[in-house]
């Protein structure tokens, strides 16, 4: 049962259109993510949602009842912005506070409220400091903490951890699932950071150009992306183009298996491939030849660029054990199993990146 629907909601600014058609359901609970790059049309739909901005079309429902219109106070949502907006002159349990003052909640179960937000946001130290008094992270917590405090149907986030460096900002996506799941408040984040979105949302919606191009969990959009677009934007891919065969493609008069194979044979198709999907071995083995042209370490994995008949081919090796395939300039053969890669129709948007 959707909790929050939009219903080809739209939105547009003179003859352009910045959201085209979103057709979307929620669940109670749920925790989704518009992924997208910039000017995709994300923030432009929550601010839709949240009654910030007027739809020029379409409709969005809550819990049953239609809000297209609602004034934004109405509607009694949770917004966290990138930028925190917390007020400075007031203490962390006042800003927390604030919220339910303005409706008008008696002072005990205020503070009974604010103690349990701040508690939730393990900040239950900190409520009579200052935003100035705050690292960024903190504040971030505290404008969660003030946006759950009212105890909103629907939380929605706008890049809430964009302004924290990269540890912090790892830290932060653990915390603001474990919050959310503590809560179970139905979620709806804006990121254009593929990696934040797959790894805390139960469900990741890709935009594209104002339109909604994918809406599944994390790891079907991964593994099955919709659009060639989605697949180089989420995660790294080798795309090699060639001629579709029954099971495979056929590149530079080689042979490059793939059992998901919805290309017309004789076609012209593109392979797609996970770095991570390719093994490394001996030179004379495997579906592809080359050599090895460069290697990045990334602690975790290594990265190998392989140079084959094919074009560059990247190979991620897990660092399991500190041992490596190959070295820098050494000849070796690249294999996969067919099921891993894929075979798609090429759209003009690969001949153009290819050409
Ligand atoms: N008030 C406005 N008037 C005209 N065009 C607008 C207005 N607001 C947004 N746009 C345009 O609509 C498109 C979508 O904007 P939106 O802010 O939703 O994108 P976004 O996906 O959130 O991008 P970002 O990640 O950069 O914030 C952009 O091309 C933007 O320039």
């Amino acid at each position: 049962m959707s909790f929050l629907t939009l219903n080809s909601l739209s939105k547009i600014y003179g003859n352009f259109t910045a959201v085209d058609a979103v057709d979307l359901e929620v669940s109670k609970g749920e925790f989704v993510s518009l992924l997208g790059p910039s000017g995709c049309g994300k923030t432009t739909t929550l601010q839709m949602i949240a009654g910030l901005a007027e739809p020029s079309a379409g409709t969005v429902t809550l819990d049953g009842r239609e809000i297209t219109r609602e004034k934004p106070n109405r509607r009694g949502l949770g917004i966290v912005f990138q930028t925190y907006a917390l007020f400075p002159h007031m203490t962390v349990a006042q800003n927390v506070s604030f919220g339910l003052e303005m409706r008008k909640v008696g002072r005990a179960e205020r503070d009974r409220r604010v103690a349990e937000a701040l508690a939730l946001v393990k900040l239950d130290r900190f409520a009579d400091r200052y935003p100035r008094q705050l690292s960024g992270g903190q504040r971030q917590r505290v404008a969660i903490a003030r946006a759950l405090v009212i105890e909103p149907p629907v939380l929605l986030l706008d890049e809430p951890l964009s302004n924290l460096d990269a540890k912090l900002r790892e830290e932060m996506q653990f915390e603001l699932r474990r919050i959310q799941q503590t809560v179970g408040t139905t979620t709806i984040m804006v990121t254009h950071d593929q990696g934040e979105a797959l790894s805390i949302s139960d469900r990741v919606v890709v935009m594209e150009h104002g339109r909604m191009t994918q809406a599944d969990v994390p790891a079907a959009v991964y593994d099955h992306p919709a659009t060639e677009f989605i697949s180089s934007f989420i995660g790294k891919m080798n795309n090699i183009p060639g001629i579709a065969l029954k099971l495979g493609i056929r590149a530079h008069g080689v042979i490059l298996p793939a059992t998901d194979c919805p290309a017309t044979e004789g076609e012209s198709a593109v392979l797609s491939l996970r770095p991570e999907r390719i093994t490394i071995v001996p030179a004379g083995q495997g579906h592809l030849h080359g050599v090895v042209s460069a290697r990045f370490f990334f602690g975790s994995h290594w990265l190998f660029n392989v140079d084959t008949a094919v074009g560059q081919i990247i190979v991620s090796w897990p660092n399991t054990d500190g041992s490596l395939p190959a070295s820098q300039g050494q000849p070796v053969g690249l294999s996969w199993l067919p099921e891993s890669a894929r075979v798609s129709a090429r759209t003009q948007e690969t001949s153009r990146i290819d050409a």
